[in-house]
């Protein structure tokens, strides 16, 4: 069987060890693809040994692209036409949910065979507890978090730290606990008020954990500023969160998403990875 690899969207820490888990076989043949689902379409396909991919290192080793194209059929038809050209039998994506939403229309419109390994620091897929890359990069906000909060404390300051997540607070929430931060995860200006007013009774720095897809962002963190005793800071993470370093814990599960994507192809058998009560599992297309 002769397997395509490819990985989509936001590169995520841990993609690696799922590109890596995909070859760890020798029951079937894997083929990289770069760039996503754009390397199909421009046949950019490469050997395993022609890459070097390191599990310990974040980004996509094979390369990752959005590639809006391929939210028109005629583009997913001349893919699959692409695809059995190329004499591949299905196909392994590595992504998030736009990812998902694509490999499910590719399979729904021409019957080719894919499966989904979550794989996104958002941490929002269908049907699974985890997304591979979330641990990593909520480590390097927690690292962020253990920074800032000397230099606020130096100057008697408050941070408003802006995480990535799209429309998902997963991290922004998920870091505020782990990290004893405050989370501001609602606009409205009850909620502020009561941030505002429990920051000035503490009188001391604070981190203040803001998810990117807050609606109202800005006003919000003016707002806060305004009503905040203290002076404050504003810093956006943003792509650092991405670059982490894998955690031991993220290439352990891409090493088992990879690995398992593979087995379930060769048992004919095709759909979406999640992990649910610690178990890697497969929900059906
Ligand atoms: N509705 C859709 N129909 C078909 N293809 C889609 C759709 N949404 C996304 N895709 C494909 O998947 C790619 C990646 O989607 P998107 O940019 O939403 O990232 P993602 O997979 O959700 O990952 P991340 O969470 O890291 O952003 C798109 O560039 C496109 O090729
Ligand atoms: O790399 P881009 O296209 O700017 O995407 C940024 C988005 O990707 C993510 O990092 C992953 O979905 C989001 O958290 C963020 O909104």
């Amino acid at each position: 069987m002769q397997i395509g690899v490819l990985c989509s969207g936001g590169d995520a820490p841990g993609m690696n060890a799922a590109v890596l888990g995909t070859a760890d076989t020798s029951e079937a043949e894997v083929v990289f693809i770069k760039n996503g689902y754009r390397g199909i379409y421009e046949r950019t396909f490469a050997f395993p040994n022609a890459i070097e991919i390191e599990a310990s290192q974040a980004g996509a080793a094979i390369g990752t692209a959005r590639f809006d194209e391929f939210r028109q059929p005629k583009t997913r038809a001349e893919i699959a036409k692409i695809l059995h050209e190329e004499g591949l039998d299905a196909l392994v994506v590595a992504g998030g949910n736009g990812s998902w939403e694509g490999a499910r229309l590719l399979k729904a419109e021409t019957g080719f065979p894919v499966i989904v390994v979550p794989a996104t620091i958002d941490n929002d897929f269908p049907n699974t507890d985890y997304t591979l890359g979330f641990d990593s990069a909520l480590d390097c906000i927690s690292n962020a978090v253990d920074d800032l909060i000397l230099t606020a404390r130096s100057h008697h300051r408050v941070f408003l730290l802006e995480v990535m997540g799209r429309k998902s607070f997963e991290l922004a929430e998920s870091a505020a606990y782990a990290n004893f931060s405050i989370p501001v995860l609602d606009e409205s200006k009850d909620n502020l008020d009561r941030i505002a007013e429990n920051v000035n009774k503490q009188g001391r720095s604070q981190i203040l954990i803001v998810p990117e897809g807050l609606p109202d962002k800005q006003d919000a963190i003016e707002y806060l500023s305004e009503k905040i005793e203290l002076e404050t800071k504003y810093l956006n993470l943003s792509y650092l969160q991405r670059g982490a370093k894998p955690t031991t814990y993220d290439r352990l599960i891409g090493h088992r998403f990879g690995a398992e994507a593979i087995s379930y192809l060769l048992a004919n058998q095709d759909g979406y990875l999640g992990r649910k009560d610690g178990k890697i599992m497969l929900s059906n297309w």
